[in-house]
């Protein structure tokens, strides 16, 4: 399957560098880091250690392959969209975190499928060329709306045949919501703390985290999607527990100066909560708090 991979930066240099095991792969990457994978390919390090050699450019535009995977940050989705929307390909998936960056590419690409996905890989692009995979984990994908269509099925059996562990479900708008709720509560408790994952086990953070995931389980039941609170509880500690000692990816930004997610993951459990009525003050006082940062650093407007 040839693929495209738009926004190789951590993620996507992990995922591109695999599927290049067995398939044809472009990386779409800034100038640098493109410019080491064409000249001496891609080191895989950490829990691989391998060497690919995918094409790599910094000019995402009018490409063509059968899938594009999308990993840019969340704030990038758009522009990835307008670049991909010059190309031409038979399906695009989303491995982002946060929600709403399939909606904003299938507004962007009317007629190409877009499919969505979560990862559970832990990845750091460490330099020009160099990715380390600090933790294997799964990739989890299917309609973006729910069911398995022929193109999710495809992309499956591309990401395992690649030796990529995947799993193709019918129903990942319940993925998409629990991944959001366990975000909702690890990721700017951990970034405003400046603590590691495990950080939200006990104490006080325990309280603030499982208020946070609550609350973004609440508002996925009232867009009807069913995630239970105990599901989501339960996802939360276990993830946290399985990651305790890992900086979260919000984390990792604030300490490195870099704007966040939090406009797609507490922000958007926010907006969602508004529209129907609701209230999530945990929420609303994370997503103020993260933003109020980012404001003061220069980051947002
Ligand atoms: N890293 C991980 O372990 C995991 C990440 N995720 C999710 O995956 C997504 C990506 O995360 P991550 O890989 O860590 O982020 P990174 O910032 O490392 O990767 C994104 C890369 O895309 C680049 N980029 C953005 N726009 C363009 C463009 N137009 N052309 C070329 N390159 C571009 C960015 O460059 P620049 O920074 O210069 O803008 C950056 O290098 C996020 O939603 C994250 O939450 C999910 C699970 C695990
Ligand atoms: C699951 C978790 C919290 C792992 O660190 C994550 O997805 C992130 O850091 O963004």
């Amino acid at each position: 399957m040839e693929t495209v991979v738009f926004g190789a930066g951590s993620l996507g240099s992990l995922v591109g560098g695999l599927l290049a095991r067995e398939h044809d792969v472009w990386l779409v990457a800034r100038e640098d880091h493109a410019r080491a994978v064409r000249e001496s390919g891609l080191r895989l390090r950490g829990e691989f250690d391998d060497r690919v050699f995918p094409a790599a450019t910094s000019d995402g535009r009018e490409l063509e392959a059968d899938l594009a995977v999308v990993t840019v940050k969340a704030f990038d989705t758009g522009a990835a969209a307008d670049a991909l929307a010059t190309g031409s390909f038979d399906a695009v998936l989303s491995l982002q975190n946060g929600m709403g960056n399939e909606e904003t590419l299938a507004g962007r690409l009317e007629g190409t499928p877009v499919l969505a996905g979560t990862a559970t890989y832990g990845a750091v692009r460490r330099e020009p060329g160099v990715v380390e995979c600090t933790g294997r984990g799964e990739i989890v994908l299917g309609d973006r709306t729910g069911g398995v269509s022929q193109p999710a099925k495809e992309v499956g059996e591309a990401f395992t045949q690649a030796g990529i562990e995947t799993a193709v479900v019918d129903d990942m708008p319940r993925w998409l919501w629990e991944k959001l709720a366990v975000n909702a509560g690890i990721n700017p408790i951990t970034a405003l703390t400046a603590t590691e994952n495990g950080a939200v086990l006990g104490g006080p953070a325990n309280d603030l985290a499982r208020e946070a995931t609550a609350e973004a389980a609440r508002v996925a039941r009232e867009c009807g999607v069913a995630v239970s609170d105990r599901e989501a509880l339960e996802a939360v500690e276990t993830v946290a527990d399985a990651t305790a000692p890992n900086t979260s990816s919000m984390a990792q930004d604030l300490q490195a100066d870099r704007r966040t997610e939090i406009d797609a993951i507490n922000g958007y459990v926010v907006d969602r909560a508004a529209e129907r009525g609701i209230e999530v003050p945990t929420n609303r006082v994370l997503t103020a708090l993260v933003r109020t940062w980012e404001h003061g650093r220069g980051i947002r407007e």
